[in-house]
């Protein structure tokens, strides 16, 4: 058992859960799986990128007497679909698998959001141990039970909360990940250093003498935090996460799933909700300078281009926290005091989408 090993607890009103960091800690999955006392029958569901991860997976796990049946699915956005679900829980009945069988999902946030979704229907519901692959689903999608699939109309439009049994992060696998794809993660780390957090912030701008363990701890703790108040988006508190998402989902789905890195979306969804708090809120100028200073330290978007204004708004039209007509939008009113505002109109969504496809 790896000795440097960081725990943290996810507590919610569904499910009280540990998240695992350590490095190599894969090759301790047989033993977690024990520890947890879960049931012979295992899929271990994976990217297909990180075959060479689930091998290690497998192995520690037969070490332990469990016999994983496996599948691999298409890396990307595409497979965040109502086809992808059906492949697998087509291929879990095929394994047999029984409520007492568990899910281990093995990859980026499309796989976990995908993989999850399916666990979470499948038999109405069986567990899953989420085993995030990339910057990104370790600081965000693996904390917190969102799951869900896009459609083309939307991201995230259908969906669950449904909250993992366990997380194990091993950070040693972001080695094999891009610089692009670090840097996709790294803007959902900016999100909670400019939501809650200005120490995280500074961390953040140390760039390449920042402490990875450190902004992958924190980050979860944050995230930990927040679900913990609310799991399923009540109160608002939870909701304080989507700063950035509004516009960006609406880029992405407006792209089509393609090209655009979630992350990226979001960083220009930053970008422009700080530019929107200025306008209504005083946000201060040298905050917005910060933030743009930290996105292009890490070569992330500030604008989008070749994107089409009506494809945008219609994709706003439908996004899930839309109440009565109107977007909610996270704005700050400074550094780690955001806020939803329901208020914002057509004309400021206009002048916004103006500065942002410049
Ligand atoms: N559920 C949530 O709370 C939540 C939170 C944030 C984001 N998300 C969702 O997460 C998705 C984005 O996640 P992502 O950025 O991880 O993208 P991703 O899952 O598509 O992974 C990005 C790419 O990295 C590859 N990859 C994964 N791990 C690798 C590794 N270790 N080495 C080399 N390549 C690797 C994948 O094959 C893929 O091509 C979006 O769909 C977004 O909506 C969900
Ligand atoms: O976990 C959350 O809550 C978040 O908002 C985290 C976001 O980074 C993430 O992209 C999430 O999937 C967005 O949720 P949605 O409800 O807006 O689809
Ligand atoms: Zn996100």
């Amino acid at each position: 058992m790896n000795a440097q090993r960081i725990t943290l607890r996810v507590s919610t009103p569904s499910r009280n859960y540990f998240v695992h960091i350590a490095k190599g800690i894969l090759r301790d999955s047989g033993l977690l799986a024990q520890q947890l006392g879960l049931e012979k029958r295992i899929a271990l569901i994976f990217d297909e990128a990180v075959k060479a991860y689930a091998t290690k997976i497998v192995d520690s796990l037969k070490a332990y007497g469990y016999e994983p049946k496996l599948l691999a699915i298409a890396s990307g956005e595409g497979s965040k679909s109502f086809k992808t679900v059906e492949m697998i829980v087509t291929a879990l009945s095929e394994m047999e698998l029984d409520r007492k069988s568990t899910i281990i999902a093995l990859g980026g946030g499309v796989l976990g959001d995908v993989a999850g979704f399916a666990a979470s229907i499948f038999l109405r519901g069986i567990s899953f141990v989420l085993v995030p692959t990339t910057l990104l689903a370790m600081v965000d999608s693996a904390i917190g039970g969102k799951t869900g699939i896009n459609l083309p109309q939307g991201k995230n439009l259908i969906g669950s909360f449904h909250q993992p049994l366990e997380v194990w992060i091993d950070p040693t696998v972001l080695d094999t990940l891009s610089a692009r794809l670090i840097s996709a993660g790294m803007a959902e780390i900016i999100k909670y250093g400019m939501i809650h957090d200005q120490a995280l912030l500074e961390e953040i701008e140390k760039k390449d003498k920042a402490d990875l363990l450190y902004l992958i701890k924190r980050s979860v703790e944050i995230k930990a935090e927040i679900v913990g108040a609310d799991e399923k988006e009540k109160t608002g508190k939870r909701a304080l996460l989507n700063f950035g998402h509004t516009l960006g989902h609406a880029l992405e789905a407006a792209n089509g799933y393609k090209d655009l890195l979630h992350g990226e979306a979001v960083a220009i969804g930053m970008h422009g909700a700080c530019l929107l708090s200025n306008r209504l809120l005083s946000f201060p100028e040298t905050a917005i300078e910060r933030l743009k200073k930290i996105l292009r330290l890490y070569s992330l978007p500030l604008k989008a281009q070749g994107l089409s204004q009506r494809d945008i708004l219609d994709a706003l039209k439908l996004d899930k926290k839309r109440d009565r007509g109107t977007n909610a939008w996270v704005l700050l009113k400074n550094i780690g005091l955001p806020i939803i505002s329901k208020e914002i109109t057509k004309e400021d969504v206009d002048w916004l989408l103006k500065e942002i496809l410049d």
